[in-house]
């Protein structure tokens, strides 16, 4: 039990009633983005229309528009207050990139939000109470379906210094947490030798033959990896002509494992299928990795509990599909801020079932109906974050449960997993 029980109960109503009087333009400000989708590192609208939101019509922020990427953003205010202690450095996360081709499927815009209202809510309660050490950090981060803005940032120092983070993703149910797998983007290239695929075949290099063997050694590959691990992919590139052999394709796949410490053996394996390609063909092949790799989401209990209980009393019901509680549901940059500063990335329900990565979901996510629950998951976000402030054993609590968490996973990363393709 909290010390200070009450002033916490107060905080956390006044949080409540600053999302509540926002409401209308946190809506306008998700539906401006919504309506615009903008791809990753290409956001320059959604960083404008949240960089005017919080210098124009809110007070009190200092911003810093392109911040270390151009487009991403901070806000802050803070530090301190005045207050007694150390200062307690708590950060929102927004997101705000679409899917190529229909748009906020994933509903970004909804992050964007939900991330926007929990700091208006978190601010307007600890500004209530001068006495309360805390500074408070909206980051907005570009580019999570593509690329991995927050792993940018990171590499910048953007998160250094914060204790504590925060940020809620749209999806079908609600839950402190689902499983996040690692994950790591390839591209394949392999280049041969055009020729008339008629009047003289002999002499070209077929790459498009190349590419269909190395995605059937990957279909194979897929009968012997454990069940959650994920190999997935499109060719990109398959040629220009039935009659031009083909000289140059490309195809870009995803790997993904449920450890960012096994994400070596599933790449060893995928290789051979790129390079046994190759070989069959004579072709030559170039194989690249992206700049960045997404580690899975660490953990945080104390956090997801703190968020539950708040999502509850806040009428929040918590799905206890084990389906869904454990199937691995994608993956996202912020596994790799898990590693970094202790945090939650939850998920809530918007009114709707569709599926993510569907137009049904870009609708959904569009809908004046999500915007109940996208305010709702902010106030729960606001009050964890208000928890963590005010009671100093539950931030000690949330950082040593990181630290033990971390330590666990560099060990797996250091003994590394076993690789049965060694026996090969
Ligand atoms: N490097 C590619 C990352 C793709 C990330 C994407 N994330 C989600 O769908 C969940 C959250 N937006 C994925 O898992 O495919």
């Amino acid at each position: 039990m909290c010390e200070r029980a009450g002033l916490l109960a107060e905080l956390k109503h006044g949080a409540g009633c600053r999302i509540d009087e926002a409401a209308e333009k946190l809506h306008r400000l998700s539906q401006d983005i919504w309506s615009c989708p903008e791809l990753a590192y290409d956001e320059r609208k959604a960083h404008d229309r949240l960089v005017a939101f919080f210098s124009q019509e809110e007070e009190g922020w200092k911003v810093d528009s392109h911040f270390k990427l151009d487009t991403a953003f901070r806000a802050t205010w803070g530090p301190g207050g005045g207050g007694e202690g150390d200062v307690v450095s708590v950060a929102f996360l927004c997101e705000y990139d679409a899917l190529p081709g229909i748009g906020h499927a994933c509903g970004h815009n909804l992050i964007a939000e939900v991330g926007a209202a929990a700091a208006l809510g978190f601010k307007a309660a600890v500004e209530k109470s001068s006495k309360l050490p805390v500074r408070v950090t909206v980051l907005g981060t570009p580019a999570e379906e593509d690329g991995g803005g927050k792993i940018d940032l990171i590499r910048e120092g953007a998160f250094d210094g914060l204790d504590v983070v925060f940020m809620a993703h749209p999806l079908q149910d609600d839950a402190p947490f689902l499983p996040h797998v690692a994950e790591h983007d390839v591209t394949v290239k392999y280049h041969g030798k055009a020729s008339h695929a008629s009047a003289y075949p002999w002499e070209g290099v077929n790459a498009l033959d190349a590419a269909v063997l190395c995605y059937n050694n990957l279909s194979v590959l897929r009968q012997q990896i454990k069940p959650d691990w994920r190999i997935h992919g499109i060719i990109k590139h398959g040629g220009v002509k039935p009659n031009i052999i083909p000289a140059y394709t490309e195809l870009e796949y995803y790997l993904r494992t449920p450890s960012r410490a096994e994400l070596p053996v599933i790449k060893a394996k995928a290789e051979m299928c790129f390079r046994s390609a190759a070989m069959a063909t004579g072709c030559e092949v170039e194989v690249e990795y992206a700049r960045n790799a997404f580690d899975n989401i660490l953990r945080n209990r104390t956090l997801e509990d703190l968020y539950e209980e708040n999502g509850k009393a806040l009428g929040m019901e918590f799905t206890t599909d084990e389906e869904v509680l454990t199937n691995a549901s994608g993956s996202t940059d912020f596994g790799n801020v898990s590693f970094v500063v202790p945090g939650i990335h939850s998920y809530f329900y918007i009114g709707s079932k569709a599926l993510s990565h569907t137009e049904e979901y870009t609708v959904a996510a569009g809908d004046q109906k999500a915007q109940f629950y996208t305010l709702r998951t902010a106030k729960a976000l606001a009050m964890t974050a208000l928890d963590v402030l005010l009671c100093p054993d539950l931030l000690q609590r949330v950082k040593d449960e990181f630290t033990e968490a971390k330590l666990k996973e560099d060990r797996l990363l250091k003994d590394g997993p076993t690789d049965n393709t060694k026996n090969a």
